[in-house]
């Protein structure tokens, strides 16, 4: 059954001059760990914001637990879990002082709920007479995900809450999550970061406000149908430039340490032609090794 349904949701702002959301349908499943995909500006946060009865929509009808974004909003808000991108918590409040605020407001109480957010706020317990101001990112982001919590929603909808967080508190919050799942809790995150698309169960690839793809992520790199080859060599930025310029290379991405190509067709004999075509253009030190796609693979191969 489905939790949250979307029916060809749009949203502009401007009066129209900036498409923020186009035309976007899809569902989340009860009790999905279900993940939205996009860089900065892709519509991640104005679909929140609709799904939490924040933004109206200009076009298409969207509901959360059965209920219409438009008609029902009091009762949604009164049943689902929002962590904002940002400002969620209040600075000058303590942590025990926030998470408080928080159940009152939904009219409950820290004790009442305690079980469901247990496992996040013992790690908090040693601080909870700091202000909230005064934590560090991690730290903040597991009380802003405890004050969504309190009130123990159908729905917790998570806008980037690992950005600008450490690789270390990243890890933690995204095994939170899956433990959270545990409680049927149905969880709607967005992320720019395209690792940690693999930890939902399905996602959906935001760009421009449209959806690029929606299914599980080992669905969609499945679906990657060049073969893909990592190549390095001592300079990289001419590299980039030969490799982009060679007629049997269909597309040449940066990748960190490595530029991914995939050729024109999979024919496994040009991988081995690139390393002579390359030392005969002074490239040194050339590395060339078949990879599987990950799903900024895809993403940017759907972006064409
Ligand atoms: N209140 C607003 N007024 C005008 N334009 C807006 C407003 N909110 C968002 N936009 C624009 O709509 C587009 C989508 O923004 P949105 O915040 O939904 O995306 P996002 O994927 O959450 O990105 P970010 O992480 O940068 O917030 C962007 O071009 C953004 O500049």
């Amino acid at each position: 059954m489905a939790d949250v349904v979307l029916n060809s949701i749009s949203k502009t702002y401007n009066k129209g001059a900036t498409r923020a959301v186009n035309n976007v349908s899809f569902e989340v499943n009860k009790g999905e760990l279900f993940g939205l995909i996009g860089p900065d500006g892709a519509g991640k946060t104005s679909i929140f914001r609709i799904l939490t009865t924040l933004l109206l929509p200009d076009n298409g009808t969207a509901s959360v637990n059965g209920y219409d974004v438009v008609k029902d909003y009091k009762i949604i808000r009164r049943n689902v879990g929002y962590m904002p991108g940002r400002f969620s918590l209040y600075q000058d409040l303590t942590v025990e002082e926030n998470l408080n605020f928080f159940a009152t407001v939904f009219n409950t109480s820290i004790k009442e709920n305690y079980e469901l957010v247990k496992d996040i706020y013992v790690q908090l317990e040693p601080f909870k007479s700091r202000k909230a101001g005064k934590l560090s990112g991690g730290m903040k982001q597991k009380l802003a995900l405890c004050c969504a919590l309190i009130h123990r929603p159908t729905v917790l909808f998570l806008d980037e809450p690992t950005t600008g967080v450490d690789v270390v508190s990243r890890k933690e919050f995204w095994e939170m999550l899956k433990r959270l799942k545990q409680q049927v809790i149905t969880i709607l995150v967005s992320t720019p970061y395209m690792d940690e698309a693999t930890l939902c169960e399905r996602i959906a690839l935001l760009q421009n406000g449209e959806i690029l793809s929606i299914d599980s992520p080992q669905t969609i790199t499945a679906q990657f149908l060049s073969t893909l080859y990592a190549v390095r060599s001592d300079n990289m930025s001419k590299l980039l430039h030969d490799l982009r310029k060679l007629s049997l290379v269909k597309s040449c991405n940066a990748f960190g340490a490595y530029h991914h190509i995939a050729f024109q067709n999979n024919d496994p004999g040009w991988a081995q032609q690139l390393i002579p075509l390359l030392e005969a253009q002074q490239h040194t030190n050339i590395e060339v090794k078949s990879i599987e796609p990950t799903i900024e693979d895809c993403f940017i191969n759907l972006m064409k």
